[in-house]
């Protein structure tokens, strides 16, 4: 699993080409922080090209190449392959005399490159990813002293790796993280069963609906709604119809309400809309669409062939009255309602 340890290996090198492909830096744009090692490292080799190469499946593709103009060449062209054979520096000091690299572009090109010296970029769990290298143009060697630098700066090549994919996890994380605190907030002030408001985010939007018509925002219905002999329904098919009877309701309000009407479970099979800038007589029109829409509503699967219906209360809102007081006289409407033979809306 580690470095590899023959030429032949790197035909089938593909936990290695896995571990590169997780630090996702090939065809990434140059940065100057991995200049900036090419850089140094020319500099302490005395070299004039020096270059941040990675060795793909069919290709070396550079990061950084200081003096060279391309960013990658074919693998069957490439002397970092075989520096990652090796935890030393890998060092050729004349190509054209190395029977390997004597055929490379690069050796038979017009002005010739001829010294090679390279760095494994070795990852802390083993593989060696490609090379820190310098290239000359004349034969030559490579002091110890500098072959140690030169593997320092490939180490350093590595850190700077390693930051940058913790970044990138850190990153990754904070998205999901994100993702998972709005889907939180949608939670908090949904009801799972339908997906309608729940009753605390229901209570917090008549509260601001207050303070909005204390302003003197346009008046505003409130409708208490009750499925009738909603139990029946329970006992004789089983609670999952129920809760579909239940889902089919707040579909349909989806669909017979405005966008800016908000209807809510308050509980069981009790349900609360609030239609602001609409007055009684709108809201009555409103609570009737309901009521025809779930007589041609039947429940599915249900045989003989079923209705719900649902009985409401109906009242203006009225600012200066206090919540818990508008809710009693709902609660008192819906129940005369249901006294006076149910599926109707009386008004308070
Ligand atoms: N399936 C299902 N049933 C629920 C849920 N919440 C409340 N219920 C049931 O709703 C039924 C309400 O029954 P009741 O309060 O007697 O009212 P009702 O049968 O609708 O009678 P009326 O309101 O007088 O027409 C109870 O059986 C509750 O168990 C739920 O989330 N799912």
């Amino acid at each position: 699993m580690a470095a590899t340890s023959s030429l032949e290996a790197l035909v089938d090198d593909t936990e290695r080409l896995q571990a590169l492909q997780r630090y996702g830096i090939l065809d990434t744009p140059m940065e100057p922080a991995y200049d900036e090692l090419a850089d140094i490292a020319g500099h302490v080799c005395e070299a004039p090209v020096a270059l941040v190469s990675f060795v793909d499946r069919d290709r070396q593709w550079f990061k950084s190449a200081q003096g060279l103009p391309n960013r990658e060449t074919p693998l069957d062209q490439s002397v970092c392959r075989y520096a990652l054979r090796q935890p030393n520096v890998f060092i050729v000091p004349d190509l054209a005399q190395d029977v390997r690299f004597a055929h490379y572009g690069i050796v038979t090109q017009k002005h010739p490159l001829r010294f090679y010296a390279g760095a494994p970029l070795i990852t802390p769990d083993g593989y060696a990813l490609g090379t820190l290298c310098v290239l000359d143009h004349r034969p030559r060697q490579l002091s110890p002293r500098a072959q140690e630098l030169l593997s320092a700066l490939a180490r350093q090549v590595v850190r700077l790796l390693e930051l940058h994919r913790a970044n990138d996890r850190q990153g990754q994380m904070l998205a999901e993280l994100d993702a998972a605190r709005q889907q939180m907030a949608v939670l908090a002030h949904t009801d799972v069963l339908t997906g309608l408001a729940n009753r605390r985010s229901f209570t917090e939007r008549l509260r601001q609906e207050q303070a909005l018509l204390q302003r003197g925002n346009e008046p505003a219905c409130l409708l208490m709604m009750d499925l009738d002999h909603f139990k029946r329904i329970n006992d004789v098919h089983g609670h999952h119809v129920g809760d579909q009877a239940l889902q089919l309701f707040a579909d349909l309000c989806r669909s017979v309400f405005r966008a800016a009407d908000v209807v809510g479970r308050w509980g069981g099979e009790e349900f609360l809309a609030l239609l602001p800038a609409t007055g009684v007589e709108q809201a009555q029109a409103v609570a009737q669409r309901v009521h025809v829409a779930l007589a041609q509503q039947p429940l599915p699967g249900i045989e003989p062939p079923q209705q719900l219906s649902v009985s409401m209360g109906l009242t203006l809102f009225d600012p200066l009255r206090p919540l818990d007081v508008t809710l009693r006289l709902l609660d008192s409407a819906l129940y005369t309602a249901k006294r006076e033979g149910r599926s109707r809306t009386v008004v308070v």
